[in-house]
């Protein structure tokens, strides 16, 4: 279990990221850094703590900083300035081995892109991370088909993903990091491309991950309603800033300012409040 620390974090893209990080620290908005040093700031002074066990969803317009952001915490990405902690240790300070070893164990990540290694069977995707990590063949073999029959995919153990749909795709990537055991699973749009029954069994799954094995899930989601069913606590992202941080009821009920009002009534159809 591991409560994650996200501390100051900046993250600048382009050439002239020294400048544009100060023109950040000085409060500069993200299209006046743009402007001024042609970098664009994927998150700018995200700070948020992601507590052990829970389901942290994350959501924002599209290139508000959520890919970006989750990235961070197995550390895809290096922040430009700030830090990443896993129960108080910054991850940056891993070495090259600590890191592998941290990915490993702490955290695995399902991509929207699926990431599957084609020339090798569901069951080989799924097991690879256990196999890696020097789990006997036959218990990962187990331990592979357990999660493939989670995930709804019985029968499929031996197909490649080129023999199966979008959503089938999604799955595998679903089972193979649960077979992983991390106890942190990071989940980037990682249920966009299913239709809304699996979907909403899904949901149901990762609702008792939490609940069963205390996974800490961050997941990202552009679906209000998958936020509100799954979500211990929803942040909202803008132009790389936090502007809310709640639980479902407090977004709902309690939004922290106008934008975020805005948002869940466009999110949830309703008209548009006044500007
Ligand atoms: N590799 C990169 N190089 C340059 N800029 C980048 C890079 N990755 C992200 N950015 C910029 O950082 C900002 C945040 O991008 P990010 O992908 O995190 O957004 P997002 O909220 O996940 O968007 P989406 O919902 O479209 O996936 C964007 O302005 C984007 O252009």
């Amino acid at each position: 279990m591991a409560d994650i620390e996200i501390r100051n974090v900046y993250k600048i893209f382009g050439q002239d990221a020294k400048a544009a990080l100060a023109m950040a620290k000085e409060g500069l908005n993200k299209s006046e850094i743009l402007a001024r040093s042609g970098c664009s700031v994927g998150l700018n002074n995200v700070s948020l703590t992601i507590g052990a066990g829970k389901i942290f969803v994350i959501m924002g317009l599209s290139g508000s900083g959520k890919s970006t952001l989750v990235r961070h915490i197995n550390r895809l990405i290096e922040p430009t300035s700030g830090e990443v902690a896993f129960d108080g240790s910054n991850i940056l300070d891993l070495d090259a081995k600590a890191l592998r070893t941290f990915r490993m164990h702490r955290v695995s990540m399902v991509f929207q892109s699926f990431a599957l290694m084609p020339h090798r069977t569901v069951l080989q995707n799924v097991i690879y991370g256990q196999r890696v990590r020097g789990l006997p063949k036959a218990e990962a073999r187990d331990i592979g088909m357990k999660w493939i029959e989670t995930v709804g995919l019985a029968g499929y153990d031996a197909k490649y993903p080129h023999q199966l749909s979008g959503g089938m795709k999604q799955r595998v990537g679903l089972a193979r990091a649960l077979a992983a055991d991390t106890d942190v699973i990071l989940m980037d749009e990682a249920f966009s491309a299913l239709d809304p029954l699996i979907r909403a069994d899904m949901q149901d799954q990762l609702l008792q991950l939490q609940q069963n094995l205390s996974k800490t899930i961050v997941f990202i989601t552009h679906d209000l309603d998958e936020a509100l069913r799954i979500g211990s606590e929803i942040a909202i992202l803008k132009d790389g800033q936090v502007v809310q941080v709640g639980t479902p009821d407090d977004i709902l009920e309690r939004p922290a300012n106008d934008y975020v009002a805005r948002f869940v009534q466009r999110r949830q159809g309703r008209p548009e409040a006044h500007e």
